[in-house]
């Protein structure tokens, strides 16, 4: 028996419970409030809020993260269903991401992580065509991930990469007024559930044309001579089809859930790694010493080639540092996904009841003075040593979070990042706008899907190196 023993955290009024410490912390970003409430509070490695009728605990330290993700994993690998997605989910679209712990969960992970976002498929992009430099870095990284899931002889591409971009600007990444089901409060903040639908169903409609598209190419090419399309040269959305159609999983996957797997692996792919290297990009500007080690060290390992190649990254050392410290300082989900804890669990001398949503607050931790020197300065050699890194046991620096739910696309991302940044420094070379000092370069966050700038990257691009035009 005895109390319940909550962590700590503001105190609780009834009805709308921590809610009003949020109206007047000025950060609209959540990273940034959670951790100034709990500095507030002394600074608990896990912070207790009540938010309309939901538990919220947040986890602010290493020691916290790895009770979370690693001691009591299991506890803690489902995802709370929000709201603005609730309708779509109760019809059973269900992706990767929300769906909850269990065998179709354990089937799509696999899916996705052996079959469809294996390192092979990394390779087999077309060099030359994936780094169509110039473009904005968000058509690029999302043209890449289309390449791969989908088809980049998708018809309505145009139409598919347009309604990704509303999406990330309606989805406010999990703002605080997703996480409560009721309270009156809530619509204060959202009331862009109708809006979600119509982009959902429309997305839906694009996602049933490029299955047409797929079966009658895959009729076609059965008909000539050669035969069937060959498994390694199907992209995503090829091996998904052809798993639904031959059956063989344990919970066989309906036309719905494919088509809900393909958005989850597509949006959750390009937003996230556009960012990333937008960051990475801001920080090299305001950072020339870095910048100019970065550019020397692609121009002497790639001399004389057309362009970079998959093959040309593991040379790129100092590269891989600075994607590192990239994601230590921008996090880009800096709450990782939301967590559901689905059994009562002592965490750190707490009890966290069932049902509280538990969020990681991995920004905090990663630019926390206790474990990092010179937290806010952006130094890739500090990971020089090789003794830190993101794959998920070192939990002071976890931008892809950790344990079961981990992020599927790490190395896929990795992939894409490398590439695309590698080109853009061997390319290019890249200059402030006229009479800006690095310093003055802002570096203001705003949320969307994933956080990215508040203000647009403008820089001036001089040719170095000439891009090849594709045959
Ligand atoms: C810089 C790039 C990326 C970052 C920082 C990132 C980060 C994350 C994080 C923090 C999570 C939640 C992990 C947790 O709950 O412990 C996650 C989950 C996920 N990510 Fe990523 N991600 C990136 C790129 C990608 C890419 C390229 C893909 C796919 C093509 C992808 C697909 C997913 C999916 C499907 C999940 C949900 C997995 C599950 O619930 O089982 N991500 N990601």
């Amino acid at each position: 028996g005895g109390r319940r023993r909550l962590p700590p955290g503001p105190s609780r009024l009834p009805v709308i419970g921590s809610l009003h410490h949020f109206l007047f912390v000025r950060s609209p970003l959540a990273h940034r409030a959670m951790a100034d409430l709990a500095r507030r509070h002394g600074a608990p490695p896990l912070l207790y809020l009540r938010l309309g009728e939901v538990g919220l605990a947040v986890a602010s330290s290493p020691a916290a993260a790895r009770e979370v993700m690693r001691a009591h994993d299991a506890a803690f690998a489902s995802r709370p269903w929000i709201p603005s997605m609730r309708p779509a989910m109760e019809r059973g679209a269900v992706g990767l991401v929300f769906v909850p712990y269990g065998a179709l969960w354990r089937q799509l992970r696999r899916v996705s992580v052996l079959e469809l976002l294996s390192a092979r498929r990394v390779r087999s992009w077309p060099p030359g065509r994936a780094v169509n430099v110039g473009v904005r870095l968000a058509a690029l990284t999302a043209d890449v991930t289309m390449r791969a899931v989908v088809d980049d002889r998708f018809d309505r591409r145009e139409e598919f990469l347009r309604a990704i971009e509303e999406g990330s600007r309606l989805v406010t990444g999990f703002s605080l007024g997703d996480l409560f089901p009721s309270s009156r409060l809530v619509r204060f903040f959202s009331g862009t559930a109708g809006r979600v639908m119509d982009l959902h169903r429309k997305m839906f409609e694009l996602m049933d044309c490029a299955i047409r598209q797929h079966e009658e190419r895959r009729a076609a090419m059965a008909s000539t001579p050669d035969g069937a399309v060959k498994e390694e040269d199907e992209d995503i959305l090829g091996v998904l089809l052809r798993i639904h159609r031959e059956g063989g999983l344990e919970v066989p996957p309906t036309m719905d859930i494919v088509k809900s797997l393909i958005l989850d692996l597509f949006s959750g792919g390009s937003d996230t790694s556009a960012s990333t290297l937008e960051w990475a990009m801001s920080e090299l500007m305001r950072n020339p010493g870095a910048m100019e080690k970065a550019q020397a060290e692609v121009r002497s390992k790639l001399q004389g080639k057309p362009s970079v190649t998959e093959d040309d990254l593991h040379h790129l050392k100092y590269l891989k540092l600075v994607i590192k410290e990239t994601l230590r300082l921008h996090p880009v989900l800096p709450l990782l996904l939301p967590r559901e804890c689905t059994e009562d669990r002592k965490v750190m001398g707490y009890d966290v009841p069932q049902g509280t949503v538990v969020l990681v607050n991995a920004w905090a931790i990663s630019r926390d003075s206790g474990y990092w020197d010179d937290a806010d300065a952006f130094k890739p050699e500090r990971f020089e040593d090789g003794k830190i890194d993101f794959k998920g046991t070192d939990f002071e620096f976890i931008p892809f979070g950790a344990g079961r739910r981990m992020c599927p696309g790490m190395t896929f991302a990795q992939g894409i990042m490398e590439l695309v940044l590698a080109s853009l420094l061997y390319h290019f070379e890249w200059k402030l706008p006229a009479g800006m000092e690095p310093n003055e370069l802002d570096m203001t966050e705003k949320m969307g899907m994933a956080v990215r700038r508040k203000n647009d990257l403008c820089l001036r691009a001089v040719v170095r190196v000439p891009v090849p035009t594709p045959p």
